[in-house]
Parts: structure tokens; C-alpha cells; sequence
């Protein structure tokens, strides 16, 4: 069962911040359809302190990258339904704009670097000039990405392999210090090392600064003890929330094989039930089909 927003909440202590939000996300019975799509995410909650790092887990298409984005703000949720540091996700602007809230995600990973403005990440530009351009960028900060990156600043974007245009990339999404950063399964491309240095670099941002990580992947090398909080989806609901410590079956078993017993009873159910279906009759067809009428929850999307 997944934990109430009390349950969790209570088992982790959050202390008072200077802009007056003790937690850094909040989600509340969260309902969510794509227009002319039938409803994907229902009563959704959760709630996740500062300095936490969530493991976002679930089979593809169990709605993953689609709350990403509703927390990240580019869907039109109800002010109440979700906040960010205390604020509406979407309706707050100064979030993103602030850096405050960042998003590295799959519409991130198509287009440009986030930050960068309008230059396409395979243009002929050099890696140097493209981290550079960034205004207003702490320079040791920006440093220590680079290094931590091992990106070489003579690199022509359009002449390195995918993994080093992601390390550019990544390096662009991270020089302004967010306070909660969401992570829809940006370290593919990227070697062992290059994933597990990233990943020691987040966990000291989470120590250091109190930042918030939700991380959307398939990949557990690393996270047995990186992870301090994990959301289960199934079929847009959470089957299981909260700290690691209140999970029972991680209290006993590890990370991946956790997860790969809850998806593989997933699984046998799906088919159990397409099997079920297939089996009984079909109903006569309708008639006529219901007007689309859009929910209080429906998507207006920000790009
Ligand atoms: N723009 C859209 N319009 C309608 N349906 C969509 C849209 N984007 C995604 N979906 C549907 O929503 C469901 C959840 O998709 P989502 O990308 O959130 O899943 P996911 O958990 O991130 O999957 P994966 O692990 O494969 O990345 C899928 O069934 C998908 O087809």
C-alpha cells in the first residue's frame, strides 16, 4: 500500500527554511489524463523532505516522465495539487525561471541545452563556448562540473559521440545550483564512471545544500545507498512511497531484485487480465461516443 502524505511525513523530520517550506515536494491526490486520452495518473500523493533523493520506479508507460513533467511544471495542475518548495508548479513562473526547480528530461534531451538558449546541441559549436555563454554561473561551480564531466572545452558538438554531447548537456542543466531537480533517465548515454561521479556529485548537492532529487530510471547500478526515498508507479497510482526505511521488503532484500519481483508480479497480472479479457464476451458496440469534456486536471502543456 502506498503511504498517506501523513505517514510519510511524519517519519521524516524537515527543518524550517528561509522561504518558509519545509518540504520540497508535495503532491496531493493528484489526477491526471492526457486530452482525449483516458486517465493515466489517479490519487496521487506524496511527499518528499528536502535533502531526499527518490528513485521513481515503474514499468514503461506506468506514467514516469508524465509526473516528472507535471512536477516540473509544464502541465496544468490545480495550485493545490502540486507544490514545489511551497509553490504551484506550474503557476509559480519564477520557479523555473529562478533555477529553483530544474528539469532534465526527455523534451530537454531532444531540443537544446536548457539553459543555452537556442543553439541545437549538434550545431558546430565548441563545448567551451557553449558552457560559457551561461550567464550569471558561480565559476568554481562551473569548474567543478566540467571537471567532474571530463568534458574537454575544444569539443565540436557536432563532431563528438552521444555520450560527450550529454556530458555538455548535463553540465549546461546543472550550473545554476537548483533546489529540487528532476531527472528523467539523463545518464544513459554516459559511461560507469561518468554515471556513478554524477551521482556522488548529487548526493553532495542533497548534504551540502538541502536539494531535492526525483530520478526517473531503469538503471540501479549505484542507487542501493544513494537513494533515500522511492515512489513505485503502477499504471499512474503509487503502489509504493515513502523513505527506504519504510519499504519492507527493502529492509530485507536488495534494491534490483525489490524491484524486479514487483514488476514481474505486475506483469503476470497485466497478462493475466488481457487473457481474462479475451476471454469474455465482447459487449454489442456503442452507439454513439461521449463528448470530450476536459477535468480541472487536464493538460495545458509548457514546452
Ligand atoms: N502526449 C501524450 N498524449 C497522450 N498519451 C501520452 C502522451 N505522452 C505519454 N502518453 C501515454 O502516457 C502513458 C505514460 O507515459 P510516460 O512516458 O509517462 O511513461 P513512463 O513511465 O515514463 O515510461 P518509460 O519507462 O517507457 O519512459 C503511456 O501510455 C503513454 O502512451
Amino acid at each position: 500500500m502506498a503511504h498517506t502524505s501523513e505517514d510519510v511525513s511524519a517519519s521524516t523530520a524537515s527543518v524550517a527554511h528561509a522561504d518558509g517550506a519545509d518540504d520540497a515536494v508535495v503532491v496531493t491526490s493528484l489526477q491526471y489524463a492526457y486530452p482525449d486520452s483516458p486517465p493515466l495518473i489517479s490519487d496521487f500523493t506524496l511527499r518528499l523532505p528536502r535533502g531526499s533523493r527518490c528513485l521513481l520506479i515503474g514499468a514503461n508507460g506506468a506514467g514516469k516522465s508524465t509526473l516528472l513533467q507535471i512536477l516540473g511544471g509544464k502541465f496544468m495542475v490545480g495550485q493545490d495539487v502540486v507544490r514545489i518548495l511551497g509553490r504551484p508548479a506550474f503557476h509559480d513562473l519564477l520557479l523555473t525561471s529562478s533555477g529553483d526547480l530544474g528539469y532534465l528530461g526527455a523534451q530537454w534531451r531532444r531540443d537544446v541545452g536548457s539553459i543555452g538558449g537556442d543553439v541545437p546541441m549538434q550545431a558546430d559549436i565548441g563545448a567551451g563556448d557553449m558552457i560559457h555563454r551561461v550567464e550569471g554561473v558561480d565559476p568554481d561551480r562551473r569548474q567543478r562540473l566540467i571537471d567532474l564531466l571530463d568534458i574537454d572545452l575544444s569539443w565540436r558538438l557536432n563532431r563528438v559521440s552521444d555520450g560527450q554531447r550529454r556530458r555538455v548537456q548535463i553540465c549546461m542543466g546543472l550550473l545554476k545550483p537548483y533546489k529540487v531537480l528532476l531527472l528523467d533517465e539523463i545518464t544513459v548515454d554516459l559511461d560507469v564512471v561518468g554515471r556513478l561521479d554524477l551521482l556522488d556529485f548529487f548526493q553532495q548537492e542533497c548534504d551540502a545544500r538541502g536539494a531535492c532529487i526525483v530520478y526517473a530510471t531503469h538503471i540501479f547500478d549505484g542507487l542501493e545507498s544513494w537513494i533515500t526515498h522511492v515512489a513505485y508507479v503502477e499504471n499512474g497510482k503509487l503502489l509504493k512511497g515513502g523513505p527506504v526505511d519504510s519499504i519492507s521488503e527493502l529492509q530485507s532484500r536488495k534494491l534490483f531484485p525489490t524491484v524486479e519481483a514487483w514488476l514481474r508480479k505486475e506483469k503476470q497480472e497485466r497478462l493475466q487480465r488481457k487473457q481474462a479479457s479475451q476471454k469474455a464476451p465482447k459487449p454489442p458496440p456503442a452507439k454513439t461516443s461521449a463528448p470530450f469534456m476536459p477535468s480541472k486536471h487536464m493538460a495545458f502543456y509548457r514546452g
